[in-house]
């Protein structure tokens, strides 16, 4: 059966109507529940200042206040980003049947593919992106299957941005495992270590005659432990805050961090994962690039035991990461 794309459905929408299963009820319409004009924005981290503690301090604070940050002079040259960037965007430049040679089989237990999303919203609403999805790391969890063979540098290109990433990822459990008065290979260690899996994913926005009305992703928080994100310069991403929504200004060659649920589970409530949105935009074409961080399926999660005491009990349960993600999935409460 052939899914209706939303890159096609948008190529078709030149006059202002779009398909009802679109347009969000006004308590969720980003024309109507972003605010602006209130100086309060996601904290913007240099990991280059001279000074470390200032340094771990801020991302400290961050993953507790908004649970985001983005983070400038972390390490990954701007040439490898501007890479992973083309290589993407000529991959959803393709033409509609080279792309579907990529689709999620239909049926597959995996999340990998190119595709749409199928709702699982209560409210029974689409959002208007569609996206790839395969995972960079580890190796043995790689299926080659899924990464587009053109444009020919792609595999290349995403290997030496997954190299760079993981550096990335070292400094950030770093500073949030000391951030939790633990040693510093703790945290990183008890999310098991060098076996966790890097997935990436690319969202693919359409310009949309009506942006006031959809929106690109419903508001969630990511199941990761984190979540790092590429964006290009189309600005989108939205943080919620004290139930208010705000827009995620674009930085160039800024990484954008999320905590997701497994980090927030991992240290017992101490880091707060974002619920987050996405905008799209009228003329322009948004796309960006997450990697969540995240448990191999059959791993444990669940607070790290050194933050749980008499004092502190589990606030989470601990189960394997796939029955976390089965229930999420499916919104079932955990
Ligand atoms: O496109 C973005 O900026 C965020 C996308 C997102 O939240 C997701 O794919 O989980
Ligand atoms: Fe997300």
């Amino acid at each position: 059966m052939e899914v209706l794309r939303v890159q096609t459905v948008a190529s078709k929408s030149k006059d202002a109507t779009i398909p009802a299963m679109f347009v969000r009820p006004e308590t969720e319409q980003p024309g109507i529940t972003t605010v602006h004009g209130v100086n309060l924005e996601v904290p913007i981290i240099d990991l280059n200042e001279a000074d470390e503690g200032k340094v771990l301090q801020e991302i400290v604070e961050a993953c507790k206040d908004w649970g985001m940050f983005q983070i400038v002079n972390h390490g990954i040259p701007s040439h490898v980003i501007s890479k992973l960037q083309n290589v993407g965007k000529e991959f959803f430049e393709l033409p509609q049947e080279e792309k579907e040679l990529y689709a999620k089989p239909a049926g597959s237990a995996s999340i990998e593919g190119y595709g749409t999303k199928i709702t699982n919203e209560a409210n029974g609403k689409n959002g208007w992106v569609d996206h790839l999805f395969h995972k960079i790391w580890p190796p043995s969890s790689i299926n080659y299957r899924f990464w587009p063979k053109n444009p020919p540098s792609y595999r290349e290109v995403n290997e030496e941005y997954r190299k760079y990433l993981q550096g990335v990822v070292d400094k950030l459990f770093k500073s949030m495992s000391t951030g939790l008065g633990l040693q510093e290979n703790e945290l990183k260690e008890g999310a098991n270590g060098d076996e966790m899996v890097y997935l990436l994913k690319i969202n693919y926005y359409p310009p949309c005659p009506c942006p006031d009305l959809v929106l690109g992703v419903p508001p969630h928080t990511d199941m990761s432990y984190l979540t790092i994100l590429v964006p290009n310069e189309v600005q989108g991403l939205q943080a919620s805050r004290n139930g208010h929504w705000y827009d995620v200004k674009y930085v160039p060659n800024a990484l954008i961090i999320h905590i997701g649920d497994q980090m927030e589970i991992l240290s017992n409530g101490k880091y707060k994962a974002v619920l987050h949105r996405t905008t799209v935009n009228k003329e322009e074409t948004r796309m960006s690039w997450p990697v969540f961080i995240e448990p191999q399926a059959e791993d444990e999660v669940g607070p790290y035991p050194k933050l749980v005491n008499q004092d502190n009990p589990p606030k989470y349960k601990t189960k394997k990461y796939k029955d976390y993600a089965y229930c999420k999935l499916n919104r079932i409460p955990q």
